[in-house]
């Protein structure tokens, strides 16, 4: 009996119905995905972390807190570079691991292809990620983490602000105050022939206490479009102020809103009540230019906006036009579509608005507050740690984690074994995925048991490196789909899951017996005390602890087989951990699984292979 050898993955594997056809020296194609994207990365699941023998290194590409630089450095290098142009972002990004910004740099696709795969973590030191190439960052498996939560109140005091201080047009009434004419003269004194200067104040700054009447906020409508942290945390303020206040969220929970007074309006009502809009929905597709010529035109006439959310939720030629057109009476704005707007927009420059430079986030005590936010979340997911703030990453609870971590590794194993007991040139497109399970569907998460068995599909026979971060997106690339089903088990839910089932369909297998009584691979796995479990391999029950690799035979069920396969082992110096017996029934065909320790060389295989009730046999590398 000979055996071919799988140089991708090491598989070994004998067949004996077609012993003409291999020989131990020919290459045993893996299985095929269709075109795919191939990349050198190589990132470890959950674990983003940097080489072990050395520090890794941060960019801060924009000024961050002095105990967030102070966190990073007990930990990593810190390059603090500020104001690079995007060509020197992309230079310096081949060196660092991790890079912190805040919504002045664009971090675009040329930052991740530049990187090299070097860059494991983007942290936004702020919400808003709209200046990150999410797509990119989670095509190249590169963590994006946000500071969500310091700077919330930061920016609902500015919203207050703006709102009070475009009402009693502050800003107008300032400037006109403070303004003047200055005017020098110079002159010659002929008899002292000498040079002198004359200043006169002309036109001194303006007392205009009748143009600068203002309106009151009690008693008036505000409109929060978007309640999120933001939003709600404007309205309680703005219900402080004794307004009336409606909110426009499509997502938001309307016992949340009812909780502070707030009623949750259609978008459409908002426009069409409110006396004041304050924005503060994120910039996405379907938000960006979001109040537009159309939408200003069902608004009410002398509507007041603020905008502290970000300037391309408006559109701002349309806002201009529809100041003109006295529908807005007055507009404060903190944020605009280009950070700095040109300076002869006529927006900036409109008598009745009020500007400033993005300032919503910047008091003292939100900056501190976000850059150990952001500091902490970098920190932890170098150091591998499944962050709590991962914008393109499952968020799992610590707890949920530490439960399935075994199951965690089951899922692994299970999408490798699946994977290597497809024949060469099958091509893997379709596998279902089934949990047996007493806990109820919304008590048990499966995102990361998916993108694990993503991950044991793909590696064995890719150079990508798959993490949960690129998990979904490299199967996509891959055409890979895979479906889930949930068995619900009676019983105590005190365990997460009772076993996990892999099969791969429309294929053919190295290992006749993996194939099920429908036609599929069929592999399935459970955790027995802490430990994953292989308690199936096509229609034969077998048990066999998933540590180490394992050597699959089908044979003919007679007494000594397990002593034969054992002894050639035993002769060749593999250690073998278990062993397990599953058969149809006795004197039939049976499935031997033996967990070995090392790899058998390609001789102790052919030896197995020559044990004549050997029938077929599969060696799979863990
Ligand atoms: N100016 C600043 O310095 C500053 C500071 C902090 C936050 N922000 C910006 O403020 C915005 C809100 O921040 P947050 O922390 O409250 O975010 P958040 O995610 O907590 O809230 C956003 C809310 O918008 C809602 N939303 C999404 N699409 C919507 C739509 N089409 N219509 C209405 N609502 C919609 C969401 O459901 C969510 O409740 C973000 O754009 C953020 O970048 C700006
Ligand atoms: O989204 C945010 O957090 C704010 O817009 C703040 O941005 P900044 O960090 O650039 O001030």
């Amino acid at each position: 009996m000979a055996a071919t050898t799988s140089t991708a993955s090491s598989n070994l594997l004998t067949t004996k119905k077609n012993l003409s056809s291999l020989s131990l020296t020919s290459t045993n194609k893996l299985p095929t995905f269709p075109p795919f994207y191939t990349s050198s990365r190589r990132q470890r699941f959950i674990v983003l972390s940097a080489s072990l023998n050395s520090k890794p290194t941060v960019l801060v590409a924009e000024k961050l807190g002095e105990a967030g630089i102070n966190l990073l450095k007990d930990f990593a290098n810190v390059d603090c570079s500020y104001n690079l142009s995007p060509d020197e972002l992309c230079t310096k990004i081949s060196l660092c691991d991790a890079l912190i910004v805040r919504s002045g740099t664009k971090v675009s696709r040329e930052v991740f292809e530049s990187s090299g795969g070097r860059l494991k973590v983007v942290g936004r030191a702020g919400v808003g990620i709209d200046n990150v190439d999410l797509s990119a960052a989670t095509e190249h498996g590169c963590l994006v983490v946000n500071a969500p939560t310091a700077n919330t109140i930061a920016a609902a005091e500015h919203g207050i602000a703006l709102l009070a201080a475009m009402a009693r047009n502050v800003a107008q009434a300032d400037a006109s105050l403070k303004a003047g004419t200055l005017v020098l003269t110079i002159g010659f004194d002929i008899p002292s022939r000498s040079t002198y200067f004359n200043c006169f104040l002309i036109n001194a700054g303006k007392w205009q206490r009748n143009k600068y009447v203002g309106v009151s906020l009690v008693g008036k409508t505000l409109a929060v479009m978007g309640f999120g942290k933001v939003g709600s945390e404007v309205a309680r303020r703005a219900k402080g102020l004794g307004m009336h206040v409606i909110a426009h969220d499509p997502y938001a929970p309307a016992d949340r809103a009812r909780a502070i007074g707030v009623e949750l309006v259609s978008f459409d009502e908002a426009m069409a009540t409110a006396d004041f809009i304050s924005l503060h929905m994120p910039l996405t597709p379907a938000t960006a230019k979001i109040l537009n010529d159309e939408t200003f035109a069902k608004m009410k006439k002398g509507v007041r906006i603020v905008n502290v959310a970000r300037g391309g939720v408006i559109d701002e030629d349309a806002l201009v036009r529809a100041l003109d057109a006295g529908i807005v009476a007055q507009a404060a704005l903190d944020v605009f579509t280009v950070e700095p707007p040109p300076q002869d927009s006529k927006l900036v420059q409109h008598e009745r608005v009020t500007v400033t430079p993005h300032l919503g986030a910047s008091t003292v005590e939100a900056q501190e507050g976000v850059a150990i936010e952001i500091a902490e979340a970098v920190v932890g997911a170098l150091k591998g740690e499944l962050a709590s703030t991962a914008v393109n990453a499952p968020m799992v609870p610590a707890e949920v984690l530490t439960e399935l971590k075994p199951y965690v590794v089951l899922a692994e194993k299970l999408g490798r074994l699946a994977v290597q007991l497809v024949s060469g040139g099958s091509g893997v497109k379709d596998v279902k995925v089934t949990y047996a399970s007493s806990r109820a569907p919304d008590d048990l998460d499966t995102r990361v048991l998916r993108a694990m068995i993503t991950k044991g599909l793909i590696e064995p026979i890719s150079s990508v490196f798959v993490n949960l971060v690129n998990a979904d997106f490299s199967a996509k690339q891959r055409g890979l789909r895979l479906s889930e089903e949930r068995i619900h088990l009676d019983g105590s839910p005190e365990s997460p899951l009772d076993s996990i089932q892999v099969q791969i369909a429309n294929v053919e297998s190295k290992f006749a017996s993996a194939i099920s009584e429908t036609g599929e691979i069929k592999v399935e796995g459970r955790v027995k005390d802490g430990i994953p479990h292989l308690t199936k391999v096509g229609s034969f029950e077998v048990d066999v602890s998933l540590e180490g690799s394992i050597i699959l035979c089908r044979q003919v069920d007679q007494p000594g087989m397990i002593g034969k396969v054992g002894s050639v082992l035993g002769e060749q110096n593999v250690n073998v951990s278990f062993m397990s017996v599953g058969r149809i029934a006795p004197r039939k065909q049976a499935v031997m699984a033996i967990g070995v320790d090392e790899q058998p060389s390609k001789e102790t295989l052919k030896m197995i292979g020559d044990i004549p009730a050997i029938e077929e046999f599969v060696f799979l590398k863990l």
